[in-house]
């Protein structure tokens, strides 16, 4: 920080010194009764604030709602009679050797229609009757995979989970008519045909067999389609994501590599044809591969490829002539000439070849050749695109470098090979889709939120990780995770896969010494559908948008912010625990989450691209969501009321002090309020250090002593001459944190614009995440504040905020509810950072008469959107409160302060 400066609020100091003693007390001992982990009322688990993304869901008829099951249990089975939405939630692709489901689950929707949303609706225009424009719920899409072998454990799973009780000929899922035999489960694969029996007697279901090659095209075009990172190319073992344009998706080549091998040219939503495939495919390379090995499974023959040396084998270029290339047709003296074709020469039996360079050799034979077949067909139709599924890639490296290779090599590098994350659930997810009438290939990317809980892949038959959403499992799981290590096959660190660079010619990287066997489910989330969820209106190029403004894939950054998170774990789990009572049973859930998350890091260090492309927002969002699913619902809830508490008691001074203003010195005042408050964030660990040195107004008042301009990054004039020509229609104000930031600084702006004719919108979190305030907060600190406050008092009635705030007013009048209005509206997320593709409906209804946007803190101005453009006016506020972000972003040190003004683009 440069200089001290004095404070410009001459006189608030004093004020505020003569009313901290009262707070300061208070503070003092609640922190202490906080950090000693006595729970007290405030400390309690908070029943009737569930977590839900209210204003992100379409509304439930909860009518008659009633619990099915054990009603002590945490999270009961709710049956909802009157709920009348189609639902089909389970569909299978049953093939030779692993059986695929997908289904639907939707239990954690709970959405509540309270108050503040009703007049935000009334005040924004959003209309309620449009249900049927939503089709399906919100809700989960899950990915689940069993060998087919063991097709028993598959169908304990479906039989425990309930899966099959919500088949498209009924809504029994939804009533409490009990289960009749006329279920229908969609189904596709040859697995199909030969369990329908099996299925019909242990489950009582029918298959409703789907057409392979349509659920194939049907999956692959909505993956395609509807999730943002989906498609990627890998070349000399690197990973990139590639964006790819809806409207721009078509023709395209599909091949599909299971058993055998299928290319479909793909021209549309079921417009397609199957143009060639190849019978040399995954099943080749299992079936010789086991004569030829011994391995007992794929995984297995695909994990010693890993240790091969091919060239033992293969008969290369190099071999034929003497070392050297030949160019002349560019082929290089490692190119393989003939797989296994040195076999022929040496007088060798089949023990002499060491299995791993035979698994090798046949997996380079196989995966070459499909690379070679499908960039064939693709010249045929003048495709440039060739997406490859199935699950005989696996996520492997070396399989995905070896058929890259030879597409960029016998196209000259014209067409380009691309692989899918759901690889292996297309077929699925296509069956999936024929059911009528649930929506789902109507959703667009922006309506589903991928996440990555602790025990979402099943693999194998065996069940790796706990029952997807049983807590009580799910922890005793993550116990055990520690005592065996990596052998778990859950999220967790898994060596880097080797690859071979580019040609794959050369032998697998000896590092990659082992291959997990579930890679690739482990490379797939659960689906969250979020059907309300938009793009912000306002961006100025949605298509070029890109929230995230550190980029993990440079792995010192990955490797310093890993360290920082990890370094904050030991105190943030103390804050969780302490948060819901520090019981035992929370003590337990703050140990499992320690280690969901580290396991969460560890993977990430290793594979940062492993959950689609990485930033920082994803991490820091992670975080919060491994919160939840630990059910810490609001870890921060005690600090945040003791912030708040703390600072609106100076509020009415700091007012006072600032009417006594000019409108210029005001103005200043009011954005060194906002930059100075930002100082109030329970994420960075610089200012935690600060907290234990002063109270929560000292360290107030010390920030605002020390702000001096020029600030690092200053367009405050600018926008000071903006500001004072013609006042804003409607300003959106995206708040950060709770206390002396909302209060002492975004509040006291808002006032200010509201007094200049401007209406204010209050952007706020959906769900907590660290001290941020959350838009359920935010009501009852504008009423308090509202207390000292005719302005806001006014603006809040207006804004329909104050409807049950049972307030004194300053002057008692009611009557003068013609001021412009103050509202408060969800933002969408549960995040410290906010990726604007997807925002809460309310927020974008909100958004379309703006023409400023205030985005204030580091994780909403700085970590995100710092390099967003906008169709309005932008200003962005935040204190850096990290070392390493303020030389990297601008060029200057932790708590400089940035003031960037962005006039409308
Ligand atoms: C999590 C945060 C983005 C929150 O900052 P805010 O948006 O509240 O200003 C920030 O505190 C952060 O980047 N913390 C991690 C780095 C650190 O401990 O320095
Ligand atoms: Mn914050």
């Amino acid at each position: 920080m440069a200089g001290l400066k004095d404070d410009p609020v001459l006189g608030t100091k004093d004020i505020i010194e003569k009313r901290e003693g009262a707070e300061t007390k208070d503070a003092v001992i609640s922190k202490q009764r906080e950090e000693e982990g006595q729970g007290d009322g405030e400390m309690a688990p908070h029943t009737g604030n569930s977590i839900h993304r209210s204003g992100s869901r379409p509304q439930l008829d909860l009518s008659k709602a009633a619990i099915q099951g054990n009603s002590e249990e945490r999270d009961p089975t709710i049956l909802l009679p009157n709920q009348s939405d189609d639902i089909s939630h389970l569909a299978l692709d049953i093939g030779g050797s692993l059986i695929k489901l997908v289904y639907f689950s939707r239990h954690e929707d709970r959405s509540i229609n309270d108050k503040r949303k009703k007049m935000v609706k009334e005040r924004l225009g959003i209309s309620n009757g449009n249900r049927r424009s939503y089709p399906i719920l919100g809700g989960r899409l899950h990915f689940v995979k069993f060998e087919t072998r063991k097709i028993n454990d598959c169908l304990d799973f479906i039989s425990s989970k309930q899966l099959h009780l919500g088949g498209v000929d009924s809504h029994r899922w939804l009533s409490e008519t009990p289960a009749n035999c006329n279920a229908v489960i969609k189904a596709t694969g040859g697995g199909a045909y030969k369990f329908a029996d099996l299925f019909k007697e242990r489950l009582g279901v029918s298959l409703d067999k789907e057409d392979e090659m349509d659920c194939l095209v049907a999956g692959a075009n909505f993956l395609l389609k509807a999730i943002r990172h989906e498609a990627f190319t890998h070349m000399e073992g690197q990973k990139e994501f590639v964006q790819i344009d809806q409207n721009d998706l078509f023709p395209y080549l599909l091949v599909n590599i299971g058993s055998g091998v299928s290319m479909i040219k793909v021209d549309g939503d079921g417009k397609f044809e199957r143009v060639s495939g190849t019978n040399v495919g995954g099943g080749t390379y299992w079936g010789l591969g086991r004569l030829l090995t011994k391995c007992k499974s794929f995984d297995e023959l695909l994990e010693l490829s890993q240790r091969g040396d091919n060239r033992t084998i293969d008969m290369l270029v190099g071999d034929i002539y003497g070392g050297m290339d030949y160019s002349k047709i560019g082929l290089s003296a490692s190119t393989i000439a003939s797989s296994f074709g040195k076999a022929i020469s040496e007088k060798k039996e089949l023990e002499d070849y060491r299995p791993e360079d035979i698994s090798l050799s046949l997996l380079r034979m196989i995966s070459y050749n499909i690379g070679q077949i499908a960039y064939l067909n693709a010249l045929r139709f003048g495709l440039k695109r060739i997406f490859f599924g199935g699950f005989f890639i696996r996520g492997h490296a070396y399989t995905m470098d070896t058929i890259s290779f030879a597409v960029h090599f016998w196209s000259k590098g014209e067409a380009q090979a691309m692989f899918l994350r759901h690889e292996g659930f297309l077929g699925a997810l296509g069956a999936f889709m024929s059911y009528e009438k649930h929506g789902l290939d109507d959703l667009m990317v922006h309506q589903l939120v991928e996440r990555f809980p602790m025990g979402a892949p099943y693999t194998g038959g065996k069940i790796h990780g706990p029952p997807l959403g049983d807590l009580n499992e799910k922890i005793s799981w993550m116990e055990k995770f520690v005592l065996k290590g990596t052998e778990i096959t859950a999220p967790v660190p898994m060596d880097p896969p080797g690859t071979t660079g580019l040609g794959g010619f050369e032998v697998p990287s000896s590092k990659g010494g082992t291959l997990r066997s579930d890679a690739s489910a482990l490379n797939v989330g659960v689906l969250h559908l979020v059907p309300t969820l938009e793009v912000f209106p306002l961006l100025a190029d949605p298509k070029m948008y890109e929230p995230n403004t550190i980029d993990l894939s440079d792995h010192n950054e990955l490797e310093y912010w890993f360290t920082v998170l990890s370094g904050h774990l030991p105190d943030l789990v103390d804050k969780a625990v302490a948060s819901e009572g520090g019981t035992d049973d929370a003590k337990r859930r703050g140990d499992a989450f320690a280690r969901a998350f580290s396991a969460h890091l560890a993977r990430l260090m290793e594979e940062p691209a492993a959950y689609g492309k990485l930033g920082l927002a994803n991490l820091l969002e992670l975080r919060e969501e491994c919160l939840r699913e630990f059910h810490f619902v609001d870890a921060y809830r005690s600090i945040k009321q003791r912030e708040n508490e703390a600072s609106l008691a100076v509020l009415p001074d700091l007012l006072m002090e600032l009417d006594s203003m000019t409108e210029e010195m005001r103005l200043l005042t009011l954005i060194e309020g906002v930059l100075a408050a930002n100082i109030f964030d329970w994420g960075s660990s610089a200012c935690v250090d600060l907290y234990h040195k002063g109270t929560i107004i000292e360290i107030y008042r010390m920030s605002r002593n020390k702000m001096q301009r020029p600030w690092q990054v200053d367009d405050f004039d600018v926008f000071k001459e903006r500001m004072l020509d013609n006042p804003h229609k409607r300003a959106l104000l995206f708040v950060d944190n709770s206390g002396a930031d909302i209060v002492l600084g975004m509040l006291p702006l808002a006032r200010e614009l509201l007094r200049r004719g401007t209406e204010v919108v209050l952007v706020a979190n959906s769900l907590p995440a660290l001290n941020d305030v959350t838009a359920m907060e935010l009501p009852d600190i504008v009423a308090e504040a509202a207390k000292h406050c005719d302005v806001l008092r006014r603006a809040a009635e207006a804004g329909g905020l104050l409807v049950d705030a049972m307030i004194n007013t300053l002057d008692g009048s009611k009557e003068n509810s013609s001021s412009v209005p103050l509202m408060v509206v969800e933002n969408g997320c549960g995040s410290p950072c906010i990726d604007l593709r997807q925002v809460s409906s309310e927020l974008a209804a909100a958004a379309k008469d703006a023409d400023l946007i205030v985005l204030e803190g580091m994780g909403r101005a700085l970590h995100t959107n710092f390099n967003a453009r906008f169709k309005c006016d932008v200003l962005k506020l935040a204190m850096v409160k990290n070392q390493r972000l303020a030389e990297k972003l601008i060029k200057g040190n932790i708590y400089d302060c940035v003031c960037r003004y962005e006039p409308a683009s």
